[in-house]
C-alpha cells in the first residue's frame, strides 16, 4: 500500500471503547471545544457504502456481521479524510480496532497517536445504549450487537493494553452521565493540547 499522506500529521488522538459507549458522542464534544477534526472510520465505512463504491457491498455485510474490514480499505478512507480536511490535529474514532487496523496505521501511513483515550463502561450499559440509539444502523440489533461485543474483547481490548504498555492510554470512566464523560475528556485534553 502507498503511503497516501503528504502533509505531516502534527497531533493525534485516539478514541477507542466498546460499542456504544459514547466514542462520536465525546469527540461531537471535542471538536466544539478544541480544534480538531473529527474522523469516524465507521461513519467513513458507512459513508463508502452510501457512495456505491465497488467494495461497498463488501464492507456492508462486514459491518451488519459486526466484523472487521480489510485494514488497507480504512486506513485509505481516512487517510483521504485527513488530506482533504485542511487540518493537522485529528481525534480517531473507532481506530485502531484490531493488530492489523494498527501495524498498517502505525507502519504503512507513518501516524502514530498522541495519546489514547479509552471510553470504559460495562457490558449492560452498552447494550441499553446502543438499543436505545435509533440511528436506523443495521448492526444496532441484538445478535450483532453480540458479535460487535466479541470482536471487541478479542480484537480491540488487545489494542488498548498495547497503548497501555506505551503510556499513552487515558482512561476515562464512560458509565457516567455524558457531560461528566466531557469533564474527565477535557482534563485529558488540558494536558495533551
Ligand atoms: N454518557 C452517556 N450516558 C448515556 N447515554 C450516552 C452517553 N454517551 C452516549 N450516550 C448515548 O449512547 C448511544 C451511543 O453513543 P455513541 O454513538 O456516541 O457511541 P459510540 O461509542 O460511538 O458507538 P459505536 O461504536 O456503536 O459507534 C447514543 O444514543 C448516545 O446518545
Ligand atoms: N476500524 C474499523 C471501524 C469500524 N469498522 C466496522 O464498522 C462497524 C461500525 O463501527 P462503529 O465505530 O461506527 O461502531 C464495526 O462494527 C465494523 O464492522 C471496521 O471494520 N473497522
Ligand atoms: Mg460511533
Amino acid at each position: 500500500m502507498e503511503t497516501p499522506v503528504d502533509a505531516p500529521i502534527k497531533l493525534n488522538g485516539l478514541s477507542l471503547g466498546g460499542p456504544g459507549s459514547g466514542k462520536g458522542t465525546q469527540c461531537a464534544n471535542i471538536v466544539q471545544h478544541f480544534s480538531y477534526t473529527h474522523l469516524s472510520a465507521g461513519d467513513l465505512l458507512r459513508a463508502e457504502i452510501r457512495s456505491g463504491s465497488e467494495v461497498g457491498s463488501m464492507i456492508q455485510s462486514m459491518i451488519s456481521e459486526g466484523r472487521i474490514v480489510p485494514s488497507e480499505i480504512t486506513v485509505k478512507l481516512l487517510c483521504k479524510a485527513m488530506e482533504e480536511s485542511g487540518n493537522d490535529k485529528f481525534i480517531i474514532d473507532g481506530f485502531p480496532r484490531n493488530e492489523e487496523n494498527r501495524i498498517i496505521f502505525e507502519n504503512v501511513a507513518k501516524i502514530k497517536p498522541a495519546f489514547v483515550l479509552f471510553f470504559d463502561c460495562p457490558e449492560e450499559e452498552l447494550e441499553r445504549r446502543i438499543m436505545n440509539r435509533n440511528q436506523g444502523r443495521e448492526d444496532d440489533n441484538l445478535e450483532t450487537i453480540k458479535k460487535r461485543f466479541k470482536v471487541f474483547v478479542e480484537s480491540t481490548l488487545p489494542i488498548v493494553s498495547y497503548y497501555e504498555s506505551k503510556g499513552k492510554l487515558r482512561k476515562i470512566n464512560a458509565a457516567k452521565p455524558s457531560q461528566e464523560v466531557f469533564e474527565e475528556v477535557k482534563y485529558v485534553f488540558a494536558s495533551e493540547t
